[in-house]
């Protein structure tokens, strides 16, 4: 490509450093920067200045801008030649690669590492799947996160192409018959690994609202329709789901309860001839409900609680609710006004929905673990380039040791999460269903809550490294900032922090042996 441009000096660079014949030199690619300094948004004087204009301002420009700016049409075709003799070096994103930086990649990915757990088809279906998310889901997710609309249906399309929605559920009789990534995994041997590289790899889009935008209602709305729906019910049900024709979502919280699950007032009550549920009430929080055709919905009946598939029709109204993360995830408030539903629909038994709503919850915290780790790993690569790049007071931010103790949490938080994460999907992997509900909940409770914790503090902690940028929607700092705004979701999502903690020492508590003594 850069035998397209004009070989130049930098001497004669150097001859056009004023305004109105100003060329500047970043990164041996050369910019004419003539008629764009009076649109510069940083301005025009910093342009003219004689440390830039018609000088190398590599360092300069980096310590301002991302590497996407280059990259932007618009300012791309401002360059107007290259170095003689010398080569451009700096890359921003790597679409499909692995990043050098250190930490940025989990040790199964970084050079010289080894691991017990991931098999030569881990590896291979983690590049496939980077190269995915990165070519076809990325740039839909910058957009999608800003703009509020739900992803591209093209999107959607696309993952069902490749069967990404049925795996997003995990291991199990839902794969059997499938292509997965083109047959690049046989169904059979598809497992929590695989599932744990998706949801990494999906989350590196850095934008939050979108991954949960991305069907995430989903992963939690159609495993109770798998389990315990009737056959004719899957049948219709499931196939749509996952060729995303259909968009199905979990709707358990309301406004009068959250973690208290038990304490919800939506009914549903049979009709006269035992044929229907009518169904009345409120839900609250709703991931994709506002843009779902089926809400799996629990229910308050006259023995208990009670799950039911209700598909969108009269009396069912979704309306968007304004939360920290972006429109696009589709957060609803869904309110209920004498739906109809054929008994048909009755998800599990009668009365028994509780059973139903808990088989799903590690499940669900789980996959939350996996983005959360990675995420933090994202921030974690942020940073360092950050205080690479940044000089203060003459030196790189990285010359601080204030500086440096941040990371050195940061990158040990990473670490340890990825660690313990990696054990327990170990764990699922040799573990029946039956097994995992008895053995993990307490430690995917835990995992969750120590997971979320960390992401907290590496939020705080990456705002103080970029300081007012990573309070700035826009610019260096940009997924600092979506990042700290965000990370509460997790420590919310799937259970709050303390509910879960909670829920772990009661479980050990129970489980301490009668004859144990100090
Ligand atoms: C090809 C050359 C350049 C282009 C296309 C460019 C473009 C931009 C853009 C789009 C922004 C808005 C913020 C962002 O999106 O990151 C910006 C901000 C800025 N630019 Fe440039 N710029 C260039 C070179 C330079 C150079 C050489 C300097 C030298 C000091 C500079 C100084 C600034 C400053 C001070 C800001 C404001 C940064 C902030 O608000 O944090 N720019 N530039």
């Amino acid at each position: 490509m850069s035998k397209e441009f004009k070989e130049l000096t930098r001497e004669e660079v150097q001859q056009h450093n004023k305004n109105g014949d100003l060329w500047v030199i970043i990164d041996a690619k050369v910019y004419d920067l003539s008629r764009f300094a009076n649109l510069h948004p940083g301005g025009r004087a910093v342009l003219v200045d004689s440390a830039v204009a018609g000088q190398d301002a590599t360092e300069a420009f980096y310590g301002l801008h991302r590497h996407e700016v280059l990259e932007r049409p618009q300012y791309a075709r401002l360059q107007i030649g290259v170095l003689r003799g010398e080569q451009s070096v700096i890359t921003g994103r790597l679409v499909g690669g692995l990043s050098s930086v250190p930490f940025a990649e989990p040790t199964y990915l970084s050079k010289g590492f080894h691991s017990p757990y991931y098999t030569e088809n881990h590896k291979a279906f983690q590049k496939v799947v980077r190269k995915f998310f990165d070519e076809v889901v990325y740039p839909d997710a910058q957009e999608r996160e800003l703009d509020g609309k739900r992803p591209s249906q093209e999107v959607f399309d696309k993952m069902a192409e490749v069967n990404l929605n049925a795996m997003r559920l995990g291991p199990g009789k839902h794969l059997k018959g499938l292509s997965l990534f083109h047959g690049l995994v046989k169904p059979e041997e598809f497992d929590y690994f695989h599932e744990l590289i998706i949801t990494q790899e999906m989350i590196r889009t850095g934008s939050r609202g979108y991954a949960d935008a991305l069907l995430g209602g989903k992963v939690i709305g159609l495993p109770p329709v798998l389990n315990f729906g009737s056959p004719e019910l899957k049948a219709k049900v499931v196939p749509e789901v996952f060729a995303a024709k259909k968009i199905i979502c979990l709707a358990i919280s309301e406004a009068h309860a959250g973690s208290d699950v038990l304490g919800m007032k939506t009914t549903a009550v049979k009709s006269e001839d035992g044929k229907f549920w009518i169904i009345n009430g409120e839900k609250k929080w709703i991931t994709n409900g506002h843009f779902a055709d089926y809400f799996t919905t629990g229910c308050r009946t006259e023995d208990g609680l009670t799950v039911i598939l209700i598909p969108r029709q009269e009396g069912v109204t979704t309306t968007p609710i304004k939360t920290s993360y972006s429109p696009t995830a589709g957060t609803a408030f869904i309110t209920f006004d004498n739906v109809r539903v054929p008994v048909e629909n009755t998800l599990g038994p009668e009365g028994g929905g509780i059973f139903v709503i808990l088989s799903n919850f590690n499940h669900e915290r789980w996959v939350m673990v996996c983005a959360s780790a990675r995420a933090q790993r994202m921030i974690v690569e942020e940073c360092l380039k950050w205080v690479s790049q940044r000089k203060a007071f003459g030196k790189p931010l990285s010359s601080q040791a204030v500086v440096r103790a941040r990371l050195a949490a940061m990158i040990a938080r990473a670490e340890a999460v990825q660690s313990w994460l990696e054990n327990v999907t170990y764990q699922m992997c040799n573990m029946s269903y039956k097994e995992q509900s008895t053995n993990l909940a307490g430690q995917i409770a835990f995992l969750k809550m120590y997971s979320t914790w960390c992401a907290q503090d590496t939020a705080r902690d990456a705002v103080q490294l970029f300081g007012g940028r990573g309070i700035t929607q826009t610019g260096m700092g940009r997924f600092i900032e979506h990042y700290h705004r965000t990370v509460p979701f997790d420590s919310i999502l799937g259970g709050a922090e303390d509910v879960l903690g909670d829920l772990g020492v009661r479980q050990a508590i129970r489980a301490m042996p009668k004859n144990a003594r100090l």
